[in-house]
């Protein structure tokens, strides 16, 4: 069995429907009305142990209330969630045990207490013994630098400590699966990649993982799977490379070459790829399909034409697919199949 499985897991909210102003709160007092909002419908999820997966989609998606409801926070309104065998919601405490959370946007710490403090109350509530709390400790001062931050009372951190000792306190318990949402939200380039570099070695290490976030690089450093949800419904499962070969699969090639080839010599040789000459003389992109042509048929394709002094090859980016899926301009089937 899966370590978190969900079947048709679905939350739906009631939203007052109010008109705006006095006249509407009094009208709402007479006569209610509300809206139904379905904010995670029918979502699917089997998560194998040790896997990372990466849970994306658009604001309002469903990203946040799907990690509420494997963390037992809120309730299902119907459907089935399992984590390790067990009913997030009905067995909260046990559930607690073994699983990490982290909101980017909320901090777990105690305010007015140092983070150490923070750390040790933890402990203490989950029972950590006192050999795995200080090798636990150790290892993650090694990546997240809590040494410097631990006599420090947690309102005095600014984000990116707060954040670094919020993953310590999500953690200290050795959970088997950890829900991250937006983990390096607001984070500078320097702490986001120290948290990033935290992820992959939890990972390393057989934690599964469980990632919600608008930056996509935290994506491809982390995980290989991504599930992408929209108005509340899985519209993709798959693996990041699937996703990049089924929805990706335009390559350039930038070429400097030595020699007089012009842009029409090189479209009859590759009449499958647009051919567009670069801004220096001699330079020249090739953009192709990758089902249709390889970089050595366009390498062996050339040499015969003019030296070439440097090949440069883009790979296509996951957040342009992503993008292009939010815009509504790129419709992914469920159950992709490789090209
Ligand atoms: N407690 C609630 N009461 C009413 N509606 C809610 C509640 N929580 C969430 N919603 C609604 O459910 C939908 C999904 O919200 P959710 O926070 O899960 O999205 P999200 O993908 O995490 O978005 P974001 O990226 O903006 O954080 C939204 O329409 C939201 O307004």
């Amino acid at each position: 069995m899966a370590l978190v499985e969900a079947h048709h897991l679905t939350k739906t909210f009631r939203r007052p429907d109010k008109a705006p102003g006095l006249r509407g709160s009094v009208t709402h007092l007479v006569r209610r009305r509300f809206t139904t909002v379905r904010a995670v419908d029918r979502v699917d999820l089997s998560i194998e142990a040790g896997e990372a997966v990466a849970y994306v989609g658009p604001n309002g998606a469903g990203k946040s209330t799907t990690i509420k409801l494997l963390t037992g926070i809120v309730q299902p309104t119907s459907g089935h969630v399992r984590v390790a065998g067990r009913d997030p919601h009905r067995e909260r405490t046990a559930n607690a045990r073994q699983i990490g959370v982290l909101f980017g946007q909320r901090s777990q710490l105690w305010w007015d207490l140092p983070v150490r403090e923070s750390l040790a109350l933890l402990r203490d509530m989950y029972d950590v013994p006192a050999a795995a709390y200080r090798e636990r400790l150790a290892r993650f001062d090694a990546v997240l630098a809590l040494d410097e931050i631990m006599p420090v009372v947690a309102r005095k951190l600014s984000l990116g400590q707060r954040m670094r000792a919020d993953l310590a306190c999500a953690l200290i318990h050795g959970p088997r699966v950890v829900y991250l949402d937006e983990p390096t939200i607001g984070l500078d380039i320097a702490v986001k990649d120290r948290v990033r570099k935290f992820l992959r070695e939890l990972r390393a290490d057989g934690t599964t993982l469980m990632l919600t976030t608008h930056d996509l690089d935290d994506i491809e450093d982390t995980c290989d799977r991504i599930v992408i949800i929209d108005h509340g419904r899985v519209i993709y499962d798959g693996t990041l490379a699937q996703v990049k070969d089924t929805y990706a699969r335009q390559r350039n090639v930038h070429l400097q070459l030595a020699g007089d080839v012009t842009v029409p010599d090189l479209a009859a040789r590759f009449p499958a790829a647009a051919v567009s000459a670069g801004p220096s003389p001699g330079e020249f992109t090739v953009a192709f399909d990758k089902a249709a042509l390889t970089v050595g048929q366009i390498l062996a394709g050339v040499i015969p034409l003019a030296e070439v002094v440097e090949v440069r090859i883009d790979e296509p980016a996951i957040e342009d697919v992503i993008r292009k899926v939010y815009a509504g301009e790129l419709v992914l089937s469920p159950t992709p199949t490789p090209s």
